[in-house]
C-alpha cells in the first residue's frame, strides 16, 4: 500500500489528466490505469466558468483522490496562492507544488519549491513537493515536513526516462516519506524500472496522453508499475562478472 499522511492507496500510479486526444479517452484512460490519485493544473480548471467543459465531470469523483498542482507559477507566492484556490474550490486537501524555475527545461526553481512547502504546511496542507533529483533538496524538504517527495526522472514531457537512477536510489534510501517519481518517463521499462529502484510510486502524464493509443498504455503503465513493485519486493539476483550455469551439473551421478 502507498500510504501518503496516512491515507492508503491500492494503486502506485499517479496519472496526469492534461494532453488527452478528448474527455472521452481520457475517462477511459484513467479507468484503464486503475490510479486512485489524479493531478490536474489548478491554473487549467475552469473554476470560474461552471459552463465551460471541465475533465472532472467525466472522472468519478468518489473513487478517486484529486492531487491539484500548481504548474504555470513560478514564486512561492504563487503556488500558495494556486493551492488555496484549489482548496476553496473544495477540491482537496493534497497539493502538488511545482514551481518551475526555468522554461527550457521545466525544472523546478528549488528556492521558491522549499518556501511553497513550508508556507503550505503552516496553512494545514498535505504537500508533495515536484523536486529535481536534487539528494539535498529532497532531504531538506523532508525535514521541513513534506508528506512526499517527487523528483523528476528527466524533464517534463520529454519522455527521456530515468536519467539518474543514482540520485534517484540515493534519495529512496534517505526518505522516510515516499518516494513519488515524477516526469519524463516514456515507456513502460522506465516506469518499471522506477519501481524496481525501490520509488514507492510513479506519476505520469505525457506517455499515457500522448501515446498512439493511451488507453492501452495505461494498462501498460498499470501492469509495469505492478511488476517494478514486485521485483523490487522480490529482491532481484546480484550481477556478475561471469556465468554460472542454470543447471549445475554437481551431485549428480552421471
Ligand atoms: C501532470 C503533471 O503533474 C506533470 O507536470 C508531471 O510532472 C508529469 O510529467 P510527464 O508528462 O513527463 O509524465
Amino acid at each position: 500500500m502507498l500510504t501518503i499522511n496516512g491515507k492508503q492507496f491500492k494503486s502506485r500510479l499517479l496519472l496526469g489528466t492534461g494532453k488527452y486526444p478528448n474527455f472521452d479517452i481520457q475517462k477511459k484512460a484513467v479507468e484503464m490505469a486503475e490510479s486512485e490519485i489524479l493531478t490536474f493544473t489548478v491554473r487549467r480548471m475552469n473554476i470560474y466558468e461552471p459552463s465551460q467543459p471541465n475533465f472532472l465531470e467525466n472522472i468519478d469523483i468518489d473513487r478517486v483522490s484529486l492531487l491539484p498542482n500548481t504548474a504555470g507559477a513560478k514564486t512561492a507566492e504563487e503556488a500558495v496562492r494556486h493551492a488555496k484556490l484549489a482548496r476553496a474550490s473544495g477540491l482537496c486537501d493534497m497539493i502538488k507544488v511545482e514551481v518551475i524555475g526555468c522554461n527550457k527545461t521545466l525544472l523546478p526553481d528549488p528556492i521558491e519549491t522549499l518556501k511553497a512547502t513550508e508556507e503550505l504546511l503552516k496553512e494545514g496542507f498535505t504537500v508533495l513537493p515536484y523536486t529535481s533529483d536534487d539528494v539535498v533538496l529532497a532531504r531538506k524538504l523532508e525535514e521541513l515536513g513534506a508528506h512526499a517527495v517527487m523528483p523528476g526522472a528527466s524533464p517534463i514531457g520529454s519522455g527521456q526516462g530515468i536519467i539518474n537512477p543514482l540520485n534517484l536510489s540515493f534519495i529512496i534510501e534517505q526518505s522516510k516519506v515516499p518516494v513519488i517519481v515524477d516526469a519524463g518517463i516514456g515507456s513502460p521499462t522506465d516506469a518499471a524500472y522506477a519501481m524496481e529502484l525501490g520509488a514507492d510510486a510513479v506519476l505520469l502524464n505525457t506517455a499515457v496522453s500522448r501515446a498512439k493509443d493511451p488507453v492501452k498504455m495505461a494498462k501498460a503503465m498499470r501492469l509495469a508499475i505492478e511488476a517494478g513493485r514486485l521485483g523490487y519486493e522480490a529482491e532481484r539476483i546480484p550481477k556478475k562478472r561471469t556465468a554460472t550455469a542454470s543447471s549445475p551439473m554437481e551431485g549428480m551421478s552421471i
